[in-house]
């Protein structure tokens, strides 16, 4: 079996979850089982170190981003594996310090993200990791964060792309998503 139909075969959609219309994926089952979060991490981590990222000359990153919550469990990991830095972008709020804000709309609301201030330096390059990509607001308002510190964001990275959302066309950089969902 394929990394992603091991991947796929795991996710559990919840009809009508977290309101009625909206049908969640949800990635914990592939946490559940160690050696597909195994598969999930050296999926990630083999495609940006082995794969032609146009943006990311000598296929380096020196920052993993990871968006509030879920992208908290994917990012440090993938960040240790790659000898880079991780940092949080959070919910409005949550990080002491100065901080750049951005908000956006998503699947099902409208919320507004944080980073501080000092979390990326200029020129420093920058993958966004988040569990899921719906209609990209979240993803576009992290990008948005790492282009107000300078940073430069060479590929958005999800386990998950609602496909038929569209999200793509929002982003400043090119997404990579391991599982597409058309519906
Ligand atoms: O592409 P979008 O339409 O922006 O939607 C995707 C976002 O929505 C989910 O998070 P959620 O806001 O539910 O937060 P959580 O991770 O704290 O549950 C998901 O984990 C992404 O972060
Ligand atoms: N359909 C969905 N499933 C899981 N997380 C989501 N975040 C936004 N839309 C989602």
């Amino acid at each position: 079996m394929s990394d992603t139909d091991y991947i796929k075969s795991l996710l559990k959609a919840h009809p009508n979850f977290p309101k009625k219309g909206i049908v969640f994926l949800d990635i914990f089952p592939i946490l559940r089982d160690p050696v597909a979060f195994e598969t999930l991490i050296t999926h990630f981590v083999y495609h940006l170190t082995s794969k032609t990222i146009p943006a990311l000359p000598a296929k380096k990153v020196d920052v993993v981003v990871g968006l509030d919550a879920r992208g908290f469990l994917l990012g440090p990991i993938i960040a240790m594996r790659l000898g880079a830095a991780f940092v949080p972008v959070r919910k409005q709020g949550k990080l002491p310090g100065e901080c750049v804000s951005a908000s956006y709309e998503k699947e099902y609301g409208v919320d507004s993200f944080e980073m501080q201030a000092d979390a990326i330096k200029p020129g420093q390059t920058v993958v966004v990791v988040d569990d899921l990509i719906a209609t990209g607001g979240s993803a576009k308002a992290a990008g948005e964060l790492v282009a107000k510190l300078g940073g430069k964001v060479v590929e958005y990275l999800f386990i998950i792309e609602l496909t038929f959302l569209q999200a793509a066309s929002k982003l400043d950089a090119p997404l990579y998503s391991i599982v597409q969902s058309d519906d």
